[in-house]
């Protein structure tokens, strides 16, 4: 099995609901017909649906692709799917006019199971989960050696969210010409994590992104001015992503990208670009698998007594031992332990 399997697996949630990973028809509901006269012609038109795959999501409208062309195609959601978000990166069954003419309308009566899922919630205490992206195979967690800062913590929330959704992360440092990239790459050389390091005029990093992506569904996150729509924009010649420029001041970027949008890589698979964020809130991850994501502390951790949380107040944690006998890096530790503490603070409330 490969890791997709472990979609789903998303552990203990604060309310019982049903997985996210598993549209299909039966989730359309059918009315029971009265008496004999069929109520309804729309199963008939459903095995003709034409299958297509999200590619943008604004405001109630569903760009889609169809066909080995990509034939674009606008579409709306049919009433049957109910309330359900239909995100990019969906696979998705269309009727109606799909011929992708100026002013036609499809209508999306089908999405399949998907494959994985990635969430978000705005922050930790924030039960609204946001399905952002469905079907990725890769997350390409993007990050600035400056202008913006670092945000290790940010890495860190999101490699959880990586294992959680049995995406395969990868690291991409950008923007290595205005400063050493060294620390921020050591600093995760332990966990295994590809790593890229991108910079302006550096030919031989995009060469090495376009092979680690190439066939893959990826999907781009990273704060607000990190580069993500700068690296679209090399992998994807012509897709003329807007790039924002680094506010001065705040640092932070004028969130130039403002919803998520897949495009075709030029020699297969998709990269999909995602608007700036802030924070990756983990609500909807059970506490007790973040260690997964921390493959450097996991390793420390057999020594554990049963039942260790390896929290900030568990007497016999071997992560501190491991942090004295100096073979972890305290600011991972650190890192871990306010996570944990972050989602602890949320269950005492
Ligand atoms: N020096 C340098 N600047 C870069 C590099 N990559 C991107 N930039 C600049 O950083 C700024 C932000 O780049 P974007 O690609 O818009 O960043 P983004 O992550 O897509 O930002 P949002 O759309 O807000 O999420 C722009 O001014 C880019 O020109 C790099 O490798 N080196
Ligand atoms: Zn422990």
């Amino acid at each position: 099995m490969g890791q997709h399997a472990r979609v789903g697996a998303c552990g203990v949630s604060p309310r019982p609901r049903r997985s996210h990973a598993s549209y299909d028809e039966s989730d359309v509901r059918v009315r029971p017909g009265r008496g004999t006269r069929p109520r309804s012609k729309i199963r008939p038109a459903h095995s003709g649906a034409v299958p297509g795959m999200v590619v943008a999501v604004d405001r109630g409208r569903y760009t889609c692709v169809i066909g080995d062309d990509d034939q674009v195609v606008t579409a709306m959601t049919a009433r049957e799917l109910g309330r359900k978000a239909v995100v990019v990166g969906d696979r998705v069954g269309l009727v109606g006019d799909v011929s992708g003419g100026a002013g036609t309308l499809a209508r999306i009566v089908r999405v399949h199971p998907r494959t994985s899922v990635l969430r978000r919630t705005a922050d930790d205490d924030d039960d609204v989960e946001r399905v952002i992206v469905a079907n990725a195979s890769h997350l390409v967690i993007v990050a600035a050696v400056a202008d913006p800062e670092p945000r290790p913590r940010l890495i860190d929330r999101c490699l959880v969210a990586a294992f959680d959704s049995g995406m395969t992360p990868l690291l991409c440092v950008t923007k290595s010409d205005i400063g050493d990239p060294s620390e921020l790459v050591g600093m995760y050389a332990p966990l295994d994590v590809p790593t890229v390091v991108t910079g302006a005029h550096d030919e031989q990093g995009i060469a090495q992104l376009r092979d680690a992506l190439n066939g893959e569904i990826s999907v781009l996150v990273g704060h607000s001015g990190v580069g993500k729509s700068t690296l679209v924009n090399a992998l994807v010649p012509g897709s003329d992503r807007a790039i924002g420029a680094v506010n001065v001041v705040t640092g932070r970027g004028r969130h130039t990208s403002t919803s998520a949008v897949a495009l075709r890589l030029p020699d297969g698979g998709w990269v999909i670009d995602t608007p700036g964020i802030r924070s990756f809130g983990l609500a909807h991850v059970d506490p007790s698998t973040f260690i997964t994501a921390f493959a450097d502390l996991a390793a420390e951790t057999d020594e554990c007594p049963r039942g260790c949380t390896h929290g900030a107040g568990e007497p016999e944690c071997a992560l501190d031992d491991a942090r004295e006998a100096g073979r972890l890096d305290p600011a991972r530790i650190d890192s871990f332990r306010r996570l944990l503490a972050s989602r602890e603070r949320q269950a005492g409330d």
